[in-house]
Protein backbone atom coordinates (compact mmCIF):
# COMPACT_ATOMS: atom_id res chain seq x y z
CA UNK A 1 0.00 0.00 0.00
CA UNK A 2 1.38 3.48 -0.39
CA UNK A 3 2.59 5.67 2.39
CA UNK A 4 -0.36 8.14 1.76
CA UNK A 5 -2.89 5.14 2.44
CA UNK A 6 -2.29 4.11 5.78
CA UNK A 7 -3.79 6.21 9.18
CA UNK A 8 -4.46 3.04 10.99
CA UNK A 9 -0.82 2.85 12.46
CA UNK A 10 -1.40 6.03 14.32
CA UNK A 11 -4.70 4.32 16.62
CA UNK A 12 -3.87 0.78 16.68
CA UNK A 13 -3.86 0.36 20.46
CA UNK A 14 -6.16 1.84 23.59
CA UNK A 15 -3.65 4.56 24.28
CA UNK A 16 -2.97 6.09 20.86
CA UNK A 17 -6.73 6.21 20.48
CA UNK A 18 -6.97 8.46 23.23
CA UNK A 19 -4.52 10.69 22.27
CA UNK A 20 -6.66 11.69 18.79
CA UNK A 21 -9.03 13.39 20.94
CA UNK A 22 -7.83 17.47 21.33
CA UNK A 23 -9.41 17.51 24.95
CA UNK A 24 -11.18 14.47 26.92
CA UNK A 25 -14.00 14.32 29.57
CA UNK A 26 -13.09 15.09 33.02
CA UNK A 27 -15.30 15.14 36.05
CA UNK A 28 -14.63 18.74 36.43
CA UNK A 29 -16.53 19.31 32.71
CA UNK A 30 -19.54 18.23 34.56
CA UNK A 31 -22.74 20.28 35.71
CA UNK A 32 -25.38 17.92 37.00
CA UNK A 33 -29.09 19.38 36.56
CA UNK A 34 -30.86 18.92 40.07
CA UNK A 35 -34.77 19.26 40.89
CA UNK A 36 -35.64 20.96 44.53
CA UNK A 37 -38.97 20.64 45.47
CA UNK A 38 -40.95 22.57 48.39
CA UNK A 39 -41.55 19.69 50.21
CA UNK A 40 -38.76 19.20 52.43
CA UNK A 41 -39.18 15.55 52.62
CA UNK A 42 -39.84 15.08 48.76
CA UNK A 43 -38.07 12.02 47.15
CA UNK A 44 -40.85 11.92 43.51
CA UNK A 45 -39.37 9.92 40.65
CA UNK A 46 -39.93 11.68 37.27
CA UNK A 47 -41.33 9.07 34.52
CA UNK A 48 -40.09 10.83 32.04
CA UNK A 49 -36.69 11.37 32.94
CA UNK A 50 -35.74 8.08 34.18
CA UNK A 51 -32.84 8.08 36.92
CA UNK A 52 -34.45 11.50 38.06
CA UNK A 53 -36.27 12.72 40.69
CA UNK A 54 -37.33 15.51 42.59
CA UNK A 55 -35.63 16.20 45.86
CA UNK A 56 -36.93 17.91 48.76
CA UNK A 57 -34.12 19.80 50.74
CA UNK A 58 -34.00 17.59 53.76
CA UNK A 59 -33.03 14.83 51.57
CA UNK A 60 -29.84 16.60 49.82
CA UNK A 61 -27.29 15.45 51.92
CA UNK A 62 -28.30 11.91 51.17
CA UNK A 63 -28.10 12.50 47.44
CA UNK A 64 -25.75 14.72 46.92
CA UNK A 65 -23.25 13.29 49.66
CA UNK A 66 -22.16 9.86 48.09
CA UNK A 67 -21.79 12.10 44.90
CA UNK A 68 -19.30 14.55 46.02
CA UNK A 69 -17.28 11.05 47.48
CA UNK A 70 -17.01 10.48 43.99
CA UNK A 71 -15.52 13.32 42.45
CA UNK A 72 -18.97 16.04 41.89
CA UNK A 73 -17.77 19.17 41.40
CA UNK A 74 -20.80 21.08 40.51
CA UNK A 75 -24.84 20.84 39.77
CA UNK A 76 -27.41 23.60 38.57
CA UNK A 77 -30.79 23.40 40.76
CA UNK A 78 -34.08 23.90 39.28
CA UNK A 79 -36.78 25.19 41.37
CA UNK A 80 -40.12 22.95 41.36
CA UNK A 81 -42.55 24.79 43.64
CA UNK A 82 -45.83 22.94 44.17
CA UNK A 83 -47.34 24.35 47.34
CA UNK A 84 -47.24 27.72 46.52
CA UNK A 85 -49.28 30.73 44.91
CA UNK A 86 -47.78 31.73 41.89
CA UNK A 87 -48.84 35.60 39.67
CA UNK A 88 -47.85 37.13 37.17
CA UNK A 89 -44.45 38.36 38.37
CA UNK A 90 -43.20 34.84 39.57
CA UNK A 91 -43.18 36.23 43.10
CA UNK A 92 -42.21 32.94 44.26
CA UNK A 93 -38.63 33.11 42.64
CA UNK A 94 -37.09 34.89 44.98
CA UNK A 95 -38.77 33.72 48.26
CA UNK A 96 -35.90 33.74 51.13
CA UNK A 97 -37.78 30.22 52.08
CA UNK A 98 -38.71 28.72 48.34
CA UNK A 99 -36.42 25.93 47.66
CA UNK A 100 -34.02 27.22 45.48
CA UNK A 101 -32.72 29.07 48.04
CA UNK A 102 -32.93 27.11 50.87
CA UNK A 103 -30.70 24.56 49.13
CA UNK A 104 -28.23 26.84 48.21
CA UNK A 105 -27.42 27.71 51.54
CA UNK A 106 -27.92 24.47 52.91
CA UNK A 107 -25.00 23.10 49.84
CA UNK A 108 -22.80 25.84 50.58
CA UNK A 109 -22.91 24.36 54.28
CA UNK A 110 -22.45 20.97 53.38
CA UNK A 111 -20.17 20.93 50.57
CA UNK A 112 -17.72 24.08 50.60
CA UNK A 113 -15.94 22.85 47.16
CA UNK A 114 -19.08 22.10 45.65
CA UNK A 115 -19.61 24.65 42.60
CA UNK A 116 -23.25 25.93 42.95
CA UNK A 117 -25.14 27.29 39.96
CA UNK A 118 -28.98 27.96 39.73
CA UNK A 119 -31.31 28.53 36.51
CA UNK A 120 -32.62 31.56 36.46
CA UNK A 121 -35.69 31.66 35.31
CA UNK A 122 -39.91 32.69 35.86
CA UNK A 123 -41.69 30.16 33.91
CA UNK A 124 -41.05 27.45 37.25
CA UNK A 125 -43.30 30.52 39.22
CA UNK A 126 -45.71 32.37 36.69
CA UNK A 127 -49.16 31.66 36.95
CA UNK A 128 -49.31 31.47 32.75
CA UNK A 129 -46.36 29.51 32.44
CA UNK A 130 -44.56 31.98 30.54
CA UNK A 131 -40.77 33.08 31.59
CA UNK A 132 -41.32 36.55 31.47
CA UNK A 133 -43.75 39.50 32.00
CA UNK A 134 -46.55 39.18 30.01
CA UNK A 135 -48.87 42.69 28.53
CA UNK A 136 -52.15 41.80 28.96
CA UNK A 137 -52.23 40.37 25.22
CA UNK A 138 -50.36 37.50 26.34
CA UNK A 139 -46.68 38.80 24.46
CA UNK A 140 -43.73 39.28 26.26
CA UNK A 141 -42.98 42.85 27.82
CA UNK A 142 -39.30 43.11 27.71
CA UNK A 143 -38.23 45.29 30.24
CA UNK A 144 -39.78 44.24 33.75
CA UNK A 145 -38.87 40.54 32.50
CA UNK A 146 -35.34 41.87 32.12
CA UNK A 147 -35.79 43.41 35.32
CA UNK A 148 -37.53 40.99 37.64
CA UNK A 149 -35.44 38.24 36.13
CA UNK A 150 -32.24 40.44 37.39
CA UNK A 151 -33.99 40.70 41.16
CA UNK A 152 -34.21 37.13 41.13
CA UNK A 153 -30.75 36.49 40.12
CA UNK A 154 -29.32 38.93 42.59
CA UNK A 155 -31.09 37.24 45.19
CA UNK A 156 -29.57 33.71 44.46
CA UNK A 157 -26.22 35.60 44.39
CA UNK A 158 -27.14 36.52 47.47
CA UNK A 159 -28.25 33.56 49.13
CA UNK A 160 -24.73 32.16 47.92
CA UNK A 161 -24.82 30.59 44.40
CA UNK A 162 -21.88 30.99 42.03
CA UNK A 163 -23.21 31.15 39.33
CA UNK A 164 -26.55 32.49 38.27
CA UNK A 165 -27.85 30.92 34.70
CA UNK A 166 -30.80 32.95 33.25
CA UNK A 167 -32.78 30.40 30.59
CA UNK A 168 -35.76 32.74 29.94
CA UNK A 169 -34.38 34.05 26.77
CA UNK A 170 -35.70 37.44 27.45
CA UNK A 171 -34.29 40.70 25.19
CA UNK A 172 -31.74 42.62 27.44
CA UNK A 173 -31.91 40.26 30.85
CA UNK A 174 -27.51 39.69 30.22
CA UNK A 175 -26.78 42.95 31.14
CA UNK A 176 -29.66 43.62 33.59
CA UNK A 177 -28.07 40.93 35.66
CA UNK A 178 -24.39 42.17 35.36
CA UNK A 179 -25.63 45.91 36.39
CA UNK A 180 -27.66 44.34 39.65
CA UNK A 181 -25.14 42.13 40.41
CA UNK A 182 -22.60 44.65 39.79
CA UNK A 183 -24.14 47.17 41.91
CA UNK A 184 -25.15 44.48 44.66
CA UNK A 185 -21.32 43.59 45.41
CA UNK A 186 -21.70 40.72 43.36
CA UNK A 187 -19.90 41.65 40.23
CA UNK A 188 -16.56 39.50 41.40
CA UNK A 189 -18.67 36.85 43.33
CA UNK A 190 -20.82 35.60 40.94
CA UNK A 191 -20.36 34.21 37.34
CA UNK A 192 -23.30 34.70 35.02
CA UNK A 193 -23.39 32.31 32.49
CA UNK A 194 -25.87 32.96 29.55
CA UNK A 195 -28.58 30.09 28.07
CA UNK A 196 -27.69 32.50 24.63
CA UNK A 197 -28.11 29.99 22.09
CA UNK A 198 -31.51 28.04 23.54
CA UNK A 199 -33.60 26.53 21.27
CA UNK A 200 -37.57 26.23 20.82
CA UNK A 201 -36.52 22.61 20.98
CA UNK A 202 -39.52 19.38 21.11
CA UNK A 203 -36.62 17.94 23.88
CA UNK A 204 -37.86 20.14 27.04
CA UNK A 205 -40.85 17.78 27.22
CA UNK A 206 -39.64 15.75 29.88
CA UNK A 207 -37.80 18.98 32.14
CA UNK A 208 -42.07 20.20 32.02
CA UNK A 209 -43.14 17.19 33.22
CA UNK A 210 -40.51 17.75 36.10
CA UNK A 211 -40.57 21.31 36.76
CA UNK A 212 -44.65 22.42 36.13
CA UNK A 213 -43.18 24.42 33.93
CA UNK A 214 -45.13 23.96 30.98
CA UNK A 215 -46.95 27.40 29.51
CA UNK A 216 -51.01 27.74 30.21
CA UNK A 217 -51.58 28.69 26.61
CA UNK A 218 -49.24 29.59 23.69
CA UNK A 219 -45.92 28.23 23.18
CA UNK A 220 -42.19 29.90 23.39
CA UNK A 221 -41.25 30.57 20.07
CA UNK A 222 -41.44 34.01 20.21
CA UNK A 223 -38.72 33.95 22.78
CA UNK A 224 -36.62 30.70 22.32
CA UNK A 225 -34.80 30.19 19.12
CA UNK A 226 -35.69 28.75 15.74
CA UNK A 227 -34.37 25.98 15.20
CA UNK A 228 -33.26 26.62 11.84
CA UNK A 229 -32.03 30.16 13.01
CA UNK A 230 -28.27 29.56 12.70
CA UNK A 231 -27.88 33.85 12.17
CA UNK A 232 -29.90 34.74 14.93
CA UNK A 233 -27.84 32.02 17.24
CA UNK A 234 -24.60 34.08 16.18
CA UNK A 235 -26.13 37.18 17.18
CA UNK A 236 -27.93 36.18 20.50
CA UNK A 237 -24.19 34.77 21.38
CA UNK A 238 -22.51 38.05 20.52
CA UNK A 239 -24.91 40.24 22.07
CA UNK A 240 -24.61 38.12 25.15
CA UNK A 241 -21.13 38.43 25.33
CA UNK A 242 -21.10 42.01 24.81
CA UNK A 243 -23.60 42.37 27.58
CA UNK A 244 -21.16 40.35 29.93
CA UNK A 245 -21.84 37.08 30.17
CA UNK A 246 -19.10 35.30 31.81
CA UNK A 247 -20.32 31.67 30.43
CA UNK A 248 -22.18 31.41 26.94
CA UNK A 249 -24.26 28.19 26.41
CA UNK A 250 -26.01 26.38 23.74
CA UNK A 251 -29.23 24.46 24.57
CA UNK A 252 -30.09 21.54 23.36
CA UNK A 253 -26.68 19.58 22.17
CA UNK A 254 -27.05 16.83 20.30
CA UNK A 255 -28.62 18.73 17.65
CA UNK A 256 -26.55 22.02 17.31
CA UNK A 257 -23.48 20.45 17.43
CA UNK A 258 -23.00 23.10 14.28
CA UNK A 259 -24.29 25.60 16.73
CA UNK A 260 -21.74 24.84 19.61
CA UNK A 261 -18.63 25.42 16.39
CA UNK A 262 -20.11 28.30 15.51
CA UNK A 263 -19.73 29.68 19.31
CA UNK A 264 -16.29 28.08 19.82
CA UNK A 265 -14.83 30.74 16.74
CA UNK A 266 -17.15 32.94 17.85
CA UNK A 267 -16.68 33.07 21.74
CA UNK A 268 -12.88 31.77 21.88
CA UNK A 269 -11.89 33.30 24.82
CA UNK A 270 -15.09 32.67 26.91
CA UNK A 271 -15.78 29.37 28.70
CA UNK A 272 -18.34 27.14 26.01
CA UNK A 273 -21.07 25.14 27.90
CA UNK A 274 -24.17 22.98 26.29
CA UNK A 275 -26.79 21.17 28.02
CA UNK A 276 -27.54 17.99 27.20
CA UNK A 277 -31.21 18.54 27.98
CA UNK A 278 -33.79 16.10 29.08
CA UNK A 279 -35.44 14.56 26.01
CA UNK A 280 -31.74 13.87 24.55
CA UNK A 281 -30.91 12.62 28.12
CA UNK A 282 -34.00 10.19 27.48
CA UNK A 283 -33.51 9.49 24.00
CA UNK A 284 -30.49 7.76 25.16
CA UNK A 285 -31.79 5.93 27.99
CA UNK A 286 -35.09 5.09 25.87
CA UNK A 287 -32.41 3.76 22.93
CA UNK A 288 -30.32 1.34 25.18
CA UNK A 289 -33.51 0.12 26.85
CA UNK A 290 -34.81 -0.94 23.32
CA UNK A 291 -31.63 -2.53 22.44
CA UNK A 292 -29.75 -0.08 20.03
CA UNK A 293 -26.65 0.26 21.39
CA UNK A 294 -24.81 0.00 25.14
CA UNK A 295 -26.04 2.95 27.53
CA UNK A 296 -22.46 3.90 28.41
CA UNK A 297 -20.75 4.02 25.08
CA UNK A 298 -23.66 5.89 23.27
CA UNK A 299 -23.53 8.27 26.70
CA UNK A 300 -19.48 8.74 26.09
CA UNK A 301 -20.31 8.98 22.25
CA UNK A 302 -22.83 12.05 22.54
CA UNK A 303 -20.83 14.05 25.25
CA UNK A 304 -17.60 13.29 23.58
CA UNK A 305 -18.84 15.17 20.61
CA UNK A 306 -20.19 17.82 22.50
CA UNK A 307 -16.66 18.67 23.29
CA UNK A 308 -15.13 17.97 20.00
CA UNK A 309 -17.54 20.47 18.83
CA UNK A 310 -15.84 23.27 21.03
CA UNK A 311 -17.67 22.58 24.38
CA UNK A 312 -15.89 23.05 27.97
CA UNK A 313 -18.87 22.27 30.32
CA UNK A 314 -21.37 20.05 29.94
CA UNK A 315 -24.86 20.17 31.80
CA UNK A 316 -25.39 16.31 31.98
CA UNK A 317 -28.58 14.32 33.96
CA UNK A 318 -25.78 11.73 33.30
CA UNK A 319 -23.40 13.07 35.60
CA UNK A 320 -23.68 10.60 38.19
CA UNK A 321 -22.73 7.68 35.94
CA UNK A 322 -19.73 8.96 34.11
CA UNK A 323 -18.62 9.44 37.97
CA UNK A 324 -18.56 5.96 38.06
CA UNK A 325 -17.49 5.38 34.22
CA UNK A 326 -14.50 8.11 34.50
CA UNK A 327 -13.53 6.06 37.25
CA UNK A 328 -13.40 2.51 35.30
N1 LIG B 1 -36.73 28.10 31.27
C1 LIG B 1 -37.13 26.81 31.57
C2 LIG B 1 -36.11 25.77 31.25
N2 LIG B 1 -34.88 25.74 31.81
C3 LIG B 1 -34.25 24.59 31.36
C4 LIG B 1 -35.11 23.95 30.48
C5 LIG B 1 -34.88 22.66 29.75
C6 LIG B 1 -33.95 21.70 30.37
C7 LIG B 1 -34.13 20.29 29.95
O1 LIG B 1 -34.97 19.97 29.08
O2 LIG B 1 -33.40 19.43 30.49
C8 LIG B 1 -36.27 24.69 30.39
C9 LIG B 1 -37.44 24.29 29.59
C10 LIG B 1 -38.05 25.26 28.68
O3 LIG B 1 -37.46 26.27 28.31
O4 LIG B 1 -39.19 25.00 28.32
ZN1 LIG C 1 -38.51 29.53 31.67
ZN1 LIG D 1 -34.98 27.54 33.10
Amino acid sequence: MDISSVLQGGYQHPLSRSWQARRSLTKGMLMYPIFITDDPDAYVDIPTLPGQARWGVNRLEGFIGPLVKKGLKSVILFGVPLNCEKDGSGTPADDPNGPVILAIMKLRSLYPDLYIATDVCLCEYTSHGHCGILHADGTINSEPSAARIAEVALSYAKAGAHCVAPSDMMDGRIKAIKRALIDGGFGNKCTLMSYSAKFASALYGPFRDAAGSAPSFGDRKCYQLPPTAKGLARRAIQRDMAEGADIIMVKPALPYLDIIADAAALAPDHPLACYQVSGEYAMVVAGARAGVYDLRTMAFETTESMIRAGCTLILSYFTPQFLDWLDE
